[in-house]
């Protein structure tokens, strides 16, 4: 078996070398002739899998390591008896984590005591939205979840749903959709000139789903307006060509990281593994976890003297905080125009190891139940 791989795979020896000969390439660059002779192709999110890619060649399974699948053209793929597999939620709990320092980091600039106190709109309730949304709901916040193709796929009442115009109303707005096209529900420039019109000055907006849900030239336009709301983006149009222009002009900016826990990345690889040898009939006994080694910070410790909420912050900045994500962007943006493209990838190819909070110990000693809620609710594991 020929498998042809995004190099940025991580541990594709580990999984894949026993099921065939992998020959690891540039995801972004990766053409027909590389992909000619393989029976196999496992990419991730930066490789258009289509007919130009792949009509003539052997492939006949195609494995995406990531949640999104915009870069695939499965409709495609279908009409011509190719195999494909993708992995979902394997990286949700890192957007999740992403997203809870963000807020985090919001309600102090803001003067927020209590973050719980920020409502919080969530659109596009799925894998990433919706444990967000179980993790807030179990720090005491008002969540509400606009999700349109899930209220008409739903229709027992059990969850309720907003319009969008409400969820925008919240003080922290955060995307969680699909990049679609089509469709009633295509999520394609869904924020253009008139929606975000209607975000203010005491509001955040993060955009951890796909850059293009954004219309680039509608937000910038908004963000050189009076009372603009603080926006946080983690994805762009154009990737890797960001407009650097729109960079200077949000609080934080990441390149596209929020999915790129350790945890996340390895997940991606082994839930492609597991459809792999599925599709070939052979057992799948490697797990992510016997891959995963052990965290730089493993334990933290609060006495009685500790404030439930500047610990909690304390330890969700230890194991994630997005502004050091933000000052390496900066500084790679400054370079001369050509020359950010590439930049912008190496940020992510050479990206750090990132642990999930699960991988660290809270010790707490003599301290609250209300604290030690937060930190379970959080992911973290206690040690009482
Ligand atoms: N920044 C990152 O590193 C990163 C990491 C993981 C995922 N993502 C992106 O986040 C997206 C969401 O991930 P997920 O795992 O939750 O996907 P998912 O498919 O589980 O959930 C998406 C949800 O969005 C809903 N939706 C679709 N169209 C909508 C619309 N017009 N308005 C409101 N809701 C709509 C769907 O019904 C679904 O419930 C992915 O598609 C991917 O593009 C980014
Ligand atoms: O869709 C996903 O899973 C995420 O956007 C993922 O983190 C993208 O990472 P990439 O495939 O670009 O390395």
């Amino acid at each position: 078996m020929r498998i042809v791989a995004d190099e940025n795979i991580p541990l594709l020896d580990s999984f894949f070398g026993d099921i065939g000969d992998i020959r690891p390439v540039s995801g972004r660059t990766m053409s027909a002739a590389d992909v000619q002779n393989a029976d196999i192709l496992l990419v991730r999110s930066v490789t258009r899998v289509n007919r130009a890619l792949l009509e003539g060649s052997r492939v006949r399974f195609v494995g995406t390591c990531t949640i999104g699948t915009d870069h695939v053209d499965q409709k495609w793929l279908e009409s011509s008896g190719i195999t494909f597999s993708a992995a979902p939620g394997c990286n949700a709990n890192s957007v999740v984590e992403y997203v809870l320092s963000v807020i985090s980091l919001h309600a102090e600039r803001r003067g927020v005591a209590d973050w719980s106190k920020l409502r919080v709109g969530i659109v596009g309730a799925g894998n990433v939205g919706g444990e967000l949304a179980h993790k807030l709901d179990r720090l005491g916040f008002d969540v509400v979840l606009c999700d349109p193709p899930r209220a008409e796929r739903e229709d027992d009442d059990s969850q309720e749903f907003v319009s969008l115009e409400e969820a925008m109303a919240c003080d922290v707005v955060t995307l969680h959709t699909p990049l679609t096209r089509e469709g009633d529900h295509a999520t394609l420039h869904m924020f253009g000139r008139e929606r975000l019109s209607s975000l203010t000055e005491n509001q955040l907006l993060i955009n951890t789903s796909r850059g293009e849900v954004i219309e680039t030239s509608a937000l910038l336009a908004r963000l050189d307006e009076p009372n603009a709301p603080s926006v946080v983006l983690d994805v762009w149009e154009n990737e890797p060509r960001i407009h650097a222009e729109l960079m200077e002009k949000v609080w934080l900016a990441t390149p596209h990281i929020a999915g790129y826990s350790l945890e996340g990345k390895v997940q991606g690889s082994e839930m492609v593994y597991q459809a792999l040898s599925r599709y070939m009939g052979l057992p799948a006994r490697k797990k992510a976890g016997q891959f995963l080694p052990e965290p730089a910070l493993n334990k933290l410790s609060f006495t009685s003297a500790a404030e439930e909420m500047d610990s909690a912050n304390i330890a969700i900045r230890s194991c994630y905080d997005p502004r050091r994500d933000d000052a390496r962007m900066r500084l790679a943006m400054a370079l001369p125009a050509e020359e950010r493209g590439p930049a912008f990838d190496r940020l992510r190819r050479d990206y750090p190891v990132r642990r999930e909070f699960s991988s660290v110990k809270i010790q707490l000693k003599g301290t609250s139940k209300s604290m030690q809620d937060t930190f379970r609710a959080l992911g973290f594991k206690l040690k009482l």
